[in-house]
């Protein structure tokens, strides 16, 4: 008999994971994107989670992978065309994620007008912390979330930073893509952006709240 599935292991249920970006302005500038009037979305496979204990893996293809930390929404209840108000009603949790991003591929994918699949959604690409229950951030508009590598800070920011809300997202994906629950909602990252390399540590946090450690392994995807 399967066992009974838990939302604190959503990472196991093989759901989706949707991703928005460009959603701080300082890390649109940073890429020199311009600012979204719409939120910027794309997709990560299930098999893209990667928990605590494991590597990171470094694709073969690419020779500038960087990090970017970002608050993950993890969907409680699902829907289509959920209105503003009610999105909040669908959210069990959050979980502190890394959205990791094959920079050289992403950029030849822009230049050549194709799609990010390679640059976004290779296995290991979507660390992922432990669940965090919805009542432990009472407002996912105020949360200060932090990078390290090897100690030292690269990323810091705040969701007050986002230009579209957890509430607009939700809202505006389930327009166009039905929400499910155990579905992720990775809400884009703040500026610092930078490369990392084989065998860097690398530290995450959301202030007060949960902290997560991951390292680069040398063996390639
Ligand atoms: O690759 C990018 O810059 C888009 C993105 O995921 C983000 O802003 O979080
Ligand atoms: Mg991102």
């Amino acid at each position: 008999m399967m066992a009974s599935r838990n939302i604190s292991r959503f990472w196991e249920w093989g759901r989706k994971i949707i991703c928005v970006g460009r959603n701080y302005a300082e890390h649109a500038k940073e890429l020199k994107n311009a600012i979204p009037t719409e939120p910027v979305l794309f997709l990560k496979p299930p098999s893209a989670y990667v928990r605590e204990g494991s590597p990171i893996l470094v694709p073969l293809y690419s020779s500038n992978l960087h990090h970017e930390v970002e608050l993950g929404v993890v969907i409680g209840k699902g829907g289509t065309a959920i209105p503003q108000s009610a999105a909040m009603e669908h959210v069990a949790g959050y979980a502190l994620c890394l959205d990791m991003t094959a920079r050289d591929i992403q950029d030849e994918c822009k230049s050549k007008g194709l799609p990010w699949t390679l640059a976004k959604a290779f296995n290991t690409s979507c660390p992922v912390s432990d669940f965090i229950p919805k009542d432990r951030i009472p407002d996912p508009g105020k949360v200060k979330l932090w990078l390290k590598v090897n100690d030292q800070l690269r990323q810091s920011g705040c969701t007050s930073q986002m230009i579209f809300s957890v509430p607009y997202l939700i809202s505006y994906i389930s327009e166009f893509i039905s929400l499910e629950e155990g579905d992720l909602i990775l809400t884009g990252t703040p500026k610092g952006v930078s490369a990392v390399q084989e065998h860097d540590e690398l530290q995450a946090g959301i202030e007060d709240v949960v902290t997560m450690n991951f390292k680069q392994k040398s063996k390639r995807i």
